[in-house]
């Protein structure tokens, strides 16, 4: 579990912009990372050697949330529209009735699609985690697509480096986990989440009205860009939940349950949640919040052991067994194969 803390450290990564950077200068990194991963499990990290100021990462998310819901819907996953043919890559929409979690999405693994593994049994007829990306209509989204592919190799290439520099800080050497990264799935999430009338409810009896939904993630590490709306919240050891504004020229980093297991426990996957903007508050354009999280993931074949030993888990089967608790995931009965976007269905994607 997380220790007591009442914010974020922060994490300076100007030394990666360096072309040789010292090795005791890494060493020193590599030591912060580890000391903030084992204690508050977030940190926030400035001066990143990424080509994308933030403007351009949310000028991205608002091109794609702003195309038209008929677009939208045509990268739609299979669950939400019966006729397409994704299941695991592109569009989500919000649902209605799912109060807690009011938020749409659009989700694209890397630009050349991890290598196919042949399907067995039951997975057959459901997901195929290696599928390619899917791209709304060429003509509205066609510099979209591009950047968006490499903004995600760029946050591919800062999570690797971050690995390395973790897995020294395990006692490993910096290349320990490179096999892992063999068909990575790592995937890069739009996030929209719409404005809340004025008059809906900031808190309920339960709590703060949320958007997104207590979770811990459930990969190796999160990167996460979000806009200047607020309400990212971390939870510390004492019950509290931190509040983790943006930083301005910041993005947000943070373990997830699957980096916890493999470092033995020492690194924490820290519980999070975000509150709703209602009203004035979020985006100046009205459009609520957007943050753009990017899940740093191993391939579907990757066995993932703790470097203490232990348990050997395969990637692919850990996330399926995790998508099998997700509505999103179930199989789509005929008779809703066809309702497309209402379909009711209960959406968990944190
Ligand atoms: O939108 C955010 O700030 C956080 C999103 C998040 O935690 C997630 O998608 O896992
Ligand atoms: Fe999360």
């Amino acid at each position: 579990m997380a220790t007591t803390f009442s914010s974020l450290p922060i994490v300076d990564l100007s030394i990666l912009s360096e072309p040789s950077p010292p090795s005791h200068s890494l060493q020193d990194l590599s030591r912060k990372l580890s000391d903030v991963f084992s204690t508050t499990g977030f940190a926030y990290l400035t001066n990143t050697p990424l080509g994308f100021s933030h403007n351009q990462v949310f000028a991205l998310a608002s091109d794609f949330f702003r195309l038209d819901r008929a677009e939208k819907l045509s990268v739609a996953k299979r669950t939400f529209v019966g006729g397409n043919t994704n299941d695991y890559r592109g569009y989500f929409p919000t649902q209605p009735d799912q109060l807690d979690n009011l938020k749409e999405g659009f989700e694209i693994g890397s630009v050349q699609a991890p290598r196919q593994r042949a399907l067995v049994g039951r997975h057959q007829q459901q997901f195929n985690l290696t599928e390619p990306n899917v791209w709304p209509d060429e003509y509205a989204f066609s510099a979209g697509k591009e950047q968006l592919e490499t903004l995600h190799q760029e946050l591919q290439l800062l999570s690797t480096t971050l690995l390395s520099l973790l897995a020294v800080a395990l006692g490993k050497s910096q290349d320990y986990f490179a096999s892992y990264l063999t068909d990575s799935l790592s995937t890069l999430r739009l996030l929209h989440y719409p404005p809340q009338p004025a008059t809906s409810q900031t808190t309920t009896a339960t709590g703060p009205k949320l958007c997104c939904t207590p979770h811990t993630d459930s990969g190796l590490l999160t990167l996460l860009h979000q806009d200047p709306s607020g309400g990212l919240e971390v939870l510390n050891a004492e019950g509290q939940w931190v509040a983790a504004p943006y930083v301005p020229g910041s993005i947000v980093v943070n373990i997830g349950d699957l980096m916890a297991h493999v470092s033995g426990g020492r690194f924490v996957a820290t519980m999070h949640r975000v509150r709703a903007s209602t009203g004035s508050c979020g985006r100046a354009d009205g459009m609520g919040r957007f943050s753009v999280p990017f899940f740093f993931e191993p391939g579907e074949e990757c066995v993932v052991r703790s470097v203490d030993g232990g348990e050997r888990v395969v990637y692919g089967e850990y996330v399926r067994r995790k998508m099998d608790t997700w509505v999103e995931y179930q199989d789509v009965p005929e008779s809703r194969a066809d309702a497309g976007a209402h379909s009711g269905v209960v959406l968990e994607v944190c």
